[in-house]
């Protein structure tokens, strides 16, 4: 693999491979773009068949941060890392703070936090070793537990891409399919419970169903249904790529909006639900509430401040289907434009003149 051309062709700054023998640390840290701020992106841990498939990952994960930090309307950047390695079997303190000693390097333009195959244990333990990480234990001052507030981003978006698809941002009365209540998932039909919504739930984890329908006086349906029963709304908050060429023809509902990373499973996919007149949420604008509640931390966690950014999210998923209005283009790609805009007039004001200890001024 060429790794110069592959960061050439998104202009990634920087890519640094860190290895300790003795731990068996192989970690691969991408920062992709910091004209917003300091990089800010999870690390994850995964057995990767190849290194290459390792870097290929950890470039696209990158971008993708760029992208999620900037539409959510973070001063920071996008970056993330991954260790190559089991999860269960190849973990040892020596590594996260051999990882940590890594990140601190980076002198603040990568911080890290949890991701798949890490856990807020490995968060401390880097923390050992750097304050340039985030989701460590609530004992440090760290925000915990996401789920409750990435569900509440996912309820305000959803009104703003019911006022989008439906006409009304009102979610009383509407009928909402949930595919996977789990921890986001649960939280979020709290809150359309209470407004008056009607649910429509599935999960492969039973106690998970039972718990929707005993609280919130949910209907249970297969998993196999959930995208094919009629409803106002659909909310993916399990798994990706749930929207493809075989699940489009078969989704009734007007309005997309829920949790789900990576809901897309191609681009040509977002092309379909703007064809079909579907209001479909992108999945990194509305599930951006996690972000913002770790990326809170670095002011010194404050959880009602935390909320408080969260609710931006109705004006970020409205932006979006306004941008795509005018522009005639799917929301998916409106979204990109967002957080590109964003980030082209903050590379041209960042380019101002500041003075500080490296340009001819200092040297008097
Ligand atoms: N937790 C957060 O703060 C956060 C932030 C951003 C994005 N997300 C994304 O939101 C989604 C949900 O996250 P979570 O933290 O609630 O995870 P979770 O594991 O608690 O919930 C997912 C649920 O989906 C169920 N499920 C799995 N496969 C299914 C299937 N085929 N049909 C029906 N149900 C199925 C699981 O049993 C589980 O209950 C994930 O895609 C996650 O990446 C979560």
């Amino acid at each position: 693999m060429n790794v110069f051309s592959g960061m050439i062709a998104h202009d990634y700054e920087q890519v640094i491979f860190c290895q300790d023998r003795t731990s068996g640390l192989k970690a691969v840290i991408a920062i992709h773009d910091t004209t917003l701020g300091p990089a800010l992106g999870g690390t994850r841990m995964w057995n990767y068949e190849t290194e290459e498939a390792a870097v290929e990952d950890v470039l696209r994960l990158s971008r993708g941060m760029t992208y999620k930090n900037a539409a959510a309307g973070l001063n920071l950047g996008g970056g993330k890392a991954v260790i190559i390695g089991d999860a269960r079997t190849d973990k040892n303190p020596e590594m996260f703070r051999a990882f940590g000693r890594y990140i601190q390097g980076l002198n603040g333009r990568y911080i890290t936090a949890e991701d798949v195959g890490t856990t807020v244990e490995d968060m401390d333990i880097i923390h050992q070793e750097t304050d340039y990480v985030t989701g460590i234990s609530q004992a440090f001052g760290a925000s915990g537990n996401p789920s409750p507030v990435t569900a509440y981003g996912v309820y305000v978006g959803m009104k703003a891409a019911a006022k989008a698809g439906l006409g009304t941002e009102s979610l009383s009365g509407k009928t909402i399919a949930v595919q996977g209540v789990g921890n986001v998932a649960y939280h979020l039909c709290k809150h359309l419970h209470e407004e008056g919504a009607q649910l429509i739930v599935t999960d492969i984890h039973q106690p998970s169903v039972k718990r929707a329908v005993d609280e919130f006086g949910a209907r249970a349906v297969d998993p196999t249904e959930i995208l094919q029963v009629d409803c106002d709304i659909l909310a993916p908050c399990a798994l990706g790529g749930v929207l493809n060429e075989d699940t489009l023809p078969m989704i009734k509902a007007k309005v997309i909006a829920g949790a789900a990373n990576n809901q897309l499973n191609t681009n040509e996919d977002g092309e379909r639900l703007q064809q079909m007149g579907i209001a479909y949420a992108p999945d990194y604008v509305i599930n951006a509430g996690g972000v913002m509640n770790v990326a809170d931390e670095l002011n010194g966690y404050n959880r009602e401040r935390a909320f408080k950014k969260v609710e931006t999210i109705f004006d970020n998923v409205s932006r979006v289907f306004e941008i795509a209005k005018t522009e005639q283009i799917a929301t998916y790609r409106a979204a990109d434009r967002m957080a590109e805009e964003r980030i082209e007039r903050m590379r041209y004001s960042g380019g101002k003149f500041l003075q500080n200890g490296y340009h001819i001024l200092s040297k008097r």
